[in-house]
């Protein structure tokens, strides 16, 4: 591995991060108490960055990345982290999803038997020297419904411990199946269902655009008077403002939050109100979670650097690793295929269709798709097209991309087939890997060809008539150019032909020009492979 830096700009457990500190060639720095401004110029420097949810990743920071390629969230979260920001500069995004799942579900129940005992406030007036025992009495968790919004892994975790506290429960999730229900023993309904029919009710959601101010005033209206709320999902899910009127009408009788709409938290109003238990985003911070997240997302980075391939990124659709083992040889040649294609054209493509078939019509294409897109882009945007960002750049630059599989693969055990739409027409070109032989070009438009796709190659369209490919043999040969390899076909008999050459050196210009002025010639393009 290469020599690459790391920056944790958000405290990480020192014991998680070993797989870093163990590989070869990475250098992990640690500034945590970094303001933004001092982050944005340290950025540039460095090859990783891991953070928690402090540290904000927006798309300031990273159009200062220049060399960052992967960042890593060792928690949940990642709404710190502008995506689709990371996502047009080719950065990869990870998290670590699974490692405080416990911590999370189990500060959540914390809070909600905090919050229905009161606990935090009795112990404040306890510690204030008053024996107070008339100003907290709590309810019982038993027998009472707990709707759960958000039944992902911590809403599940929370859903199977509150049935250990003999409660009922109720869900929410667009995922959320009869079968899933039946399983984890519980009921489903709409959010309105849930709203209306709990007692307590806990969100475990993201914060997206979707779940933003998810339980709002409309939704106060419509829950049971008493009813308690717990928030250790995202600050944002629940309207603050909403929340404190609602508690202030009597509407609400307790509410237990983690989490804020601002953190570090700004506004204090909410904790003023007797009604509400608070901690300071504690759900991950636990030394078992903290280890986890930490370990998870450590070997992730170190996984990327040395392989490319990572578990858990979110930019990227991930791929079982059995079946990356089988689509990886095929990397090249579907990029090369893109590549073949974009130095054939006039014109840059509108719309690409990319077909599968033989073998690969068994397997997630994906990650084939987005190399054939490297490829085609990489001729006009440079490098800075990689697997992050190519289908994000095709859709920018306003490219149709179009899948698909078929079973039939014209004697061929696999083949990719390329054909892209362009203002000046359509090319097509297809490609096969040969057992034990490596990569060819198949096809070139309606041609059938066998071209090893590497290195120097010319392709010819003339017309079918006697001496046109010894004069072409001559006049590279004038201009010192070597033809190692010469493939012909044609429509018919003195009809359109094509010649694919690979060369051993680059043709001048003024030899494209030269063959290009030769009467049965119409076209010379150069490829560089
Ligand atoms: N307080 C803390 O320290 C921690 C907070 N979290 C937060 O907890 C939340 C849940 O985390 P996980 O369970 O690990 O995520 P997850 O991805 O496993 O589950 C989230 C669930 O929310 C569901 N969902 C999405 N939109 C929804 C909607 N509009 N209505 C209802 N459900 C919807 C999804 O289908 C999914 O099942 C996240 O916001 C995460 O950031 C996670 C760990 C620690
Ligand atoms: O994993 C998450 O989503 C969390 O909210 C945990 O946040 P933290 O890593 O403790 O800042």
């Amino acid at each position: 591995m290469k020599d690459y830096k790391i920056l944790v700009s958000d405290p990480l457990s020192e014991e998680g991060i070993f797989p870093l500190r163990d590989a070869e060639g990475l250098t992990v720095v640690f500034d945590t108490e970094l303001t933004p401004q001092q982050l944005t110029e340290k950025i540039g420097g460095f090859d990783a960055l891991l953070v928690r949810s402090k540290t904000q990743v927006t798309r300031e920071l990273i159009e200062k990345a220049d060399r960052l390629k992967i960042i890593g969230r060792a928690g949940v979260g990642v709404d710190n982290i502008d995506l689709e920001a990371a996502t047009e500069k080719g950065i990869i995004v990870v998290n670590a999803p699974d490692g405080n799942t416990n911590s999370a579900a189990e500060h959540t129940i914390a809070m909600l038997m905090s919050m229905a005992r009161k606990i935090p406030q009795a112990f404040t007036a306890l510690r204030n020297r008053e024996w107070d025992r008339k100003s907290f009495v709590g309810v019982e968790l038993k027998g009472k419904t707990l709707g759960v919004v958000g039944l992902g892994r911590i809403g599940a975790e929370v859903a199977a411990r509150a049935k250990g506290q003999r409660m009922k429960i109720i869900a929410y999730d667009p995922f959320l199946t009869q079968e899933r229900a039946d399983e984890l023993g519980i009921d489903f309904g709409t959010v309105e269902e849930v709203l209306k029919a709990s007692d307590f009710i806990t969100v475990h959601t993201p914060l997206l655009k979707e779940t933003r101010h998810l339980i709002n005033a409309d939704a106060f209206k419509i829950m049971k008077p008493g009813v308690q709320i717990i928030n250790c999902a995202r600050g944002g899910i629940i309207d603050e403002n909403a929340l404190y009127d609602a508690i202030k009408s009597g509407k609400v009788a307790g509410a237990a939050l983690d989490v804020f709409e601002q953190e570090p938290m700004v506004d204090f109003r909410l904790l003023d109100l007797p009604e509400v238990v608070a901690t300071p985003h504690l759900g991950a911070s636990t030394f078992e979670a903290q280890e986890n997240v930490a370990i998870d997302v450590s070997l992730d980075v170190v996984s990327y650097f040395s392989t490319g391939t990572v578990r858990n990124s979110v930019n990227l659709p991930s791929v079982p690793s059995e079946i990356m083992k089988k689509i990886e040889p095929y990397f090249d040649l579907s990029e090369r295929l893109g590549a073949f294609l974009t130095d054939l054209s006039d014109s840059t493509a509108t719309e690409v269709n990319i077909s599968y078939s033989g073998e690969l019509a068994d397997f997630e294409v994906g990650p084939l798709t987005r190399n054939v897109l490297k490829g085609l882009l990489k001729r006009h945007l440079g490098n800075r097209v990689n697997d992050v960002n190519a289908m994000f750049l095709a859709h920018q630059k306003g490219i149709t991309v179009n899948e698909s599989k078929s079973a039939s693969s014209k004697g061929f055990t696999n083949l990719i087939s390329v054909e892209i739409l362009t203002n000046a027409g359509k090319r097509k070109t297809a490609g096969t890997l040969l057992n034990g032989q490596g990569p060819r070009i198949v096809k070139v438009d309606d041609y059938i060809v066998d071209v090893v796709p590497e290195g120097h190659l010319l392709f010819i369209r003339h017309h079918d008539r006697p001496g046109v490919i010894g004069r072409v043999g001559t006049l590279l040969g004038q201009e010192g150019v070597n033809i190692a390899t010469m493939q012909v076909g044609r429509s018919a008999e003195g009809g359109d032909a094509i010649m694919m050459l690979s060369i051993d050196k680059p043709a001048e210009a003024k030899s494209l020009r030269q063959l290009e002025e030769l009467a049965e010639i119409d076209k010379v393009k150069a490829v560089d492979l």
